[in-house]
């Protein structure tokens, strides 16, 4: 399996993005944002998470503009898969590769802890590893992490199986830490080969470093 991973300036998860996915097995690339192709050989492409262009004017705004976007746009839509993780989610709502927004927390502070999520929909090339109401342990970093969708779109992101994960609590009750739309996490696409989530799966690879429950959520690419 072979990993693109997409690094603007000021991204700072792509080595562990590289980590994660080459401790599971995968060759990885690094793809520096001004490139206009990706290998067309790839088999996911993975928008890491950070701060690009320093999180000004709105996470993700500006660089959804950056060149590369086009061959993930592309990649998209000859039905190659593709992952945001935290800012690259924020990148792929403002692109309009996923549904909805994601805002300001309902706080205002920045967030950075573990926090669990409880499996919604797995039935993708994602969270197949994993069973529906399956609780994981992920680290969440983030202070734009609060997902929005209108209500017509909220119904059918549910009525076509596209909302990933909610954020909850040990025990699996709802536990909303950013006041996201139905605490939800993570969405994908009406096609089911783009994802986005909020929170870290490449940061909790071993149980040393608090829980290696990310595992399980990235294998999921390696079964289809
Ligand atoms: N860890 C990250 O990717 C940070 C995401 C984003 N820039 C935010 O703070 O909302």
């Amino acid at each position: 399996m072979k990993v693109s991973i997409i690094q603007f300036p000021g991204t700072n998860c792509e080595y562990d993005t590289q980590y994660a996915f080459e401790k599971l097995g995968a060759a990885t690339e690094l793809v520096w944002h001004k490139e206009t192709k990706i290998a067309d050989d790839t088999d996911l492409v993975v928008v890491a998470g950070g701060f690009s262009y320093g999180d000004y004017l709105r996470s993700g705004a500006i660089a959804r503009f950056s060149p590369v976007m086009q061959a993930v746009e592309a990649h998209a839509n000859r039905g190659g898969k593709v992952l945001g993780i935290c800012n690259g989610f924020q990148v792929l709502t403002e692109s309009r590769l996923l549904p909805g927004a994601l805002k300001r927390n309902e706080h205002l502070h920045f967030i950075s802890r573990h926090h669990h999520l409880k499996v919604v929909g797995n039935e993708n090339a994602f969270l197949n590893k994993l069973d529906k109401g399956d609780v994981v342990n992920i680290p969440i970093a983030h202070h734009d992490g609060n997902y929005y969708i209108d209500p017509d779109g909220l119904k059918a992101l549910y009525d076509n199986d596209q909302v990933l994960l909610h954020y909850c609590d040990a025990e699996g009750s709802i536990s909303n830490p950013n006041g996201s739309v139905d605490a939800i996490a993570g969405v994908c696409n009406a096609a089911k080969n783009v994802f986005g989530l909020m929170p870290h799966p490449e940061r909790a690879m071993e149980a040393i470093l608090g829980s290696a429950d990310g595992k399980a959520m990235l294998e999921g690419f390696f079964a289809s």
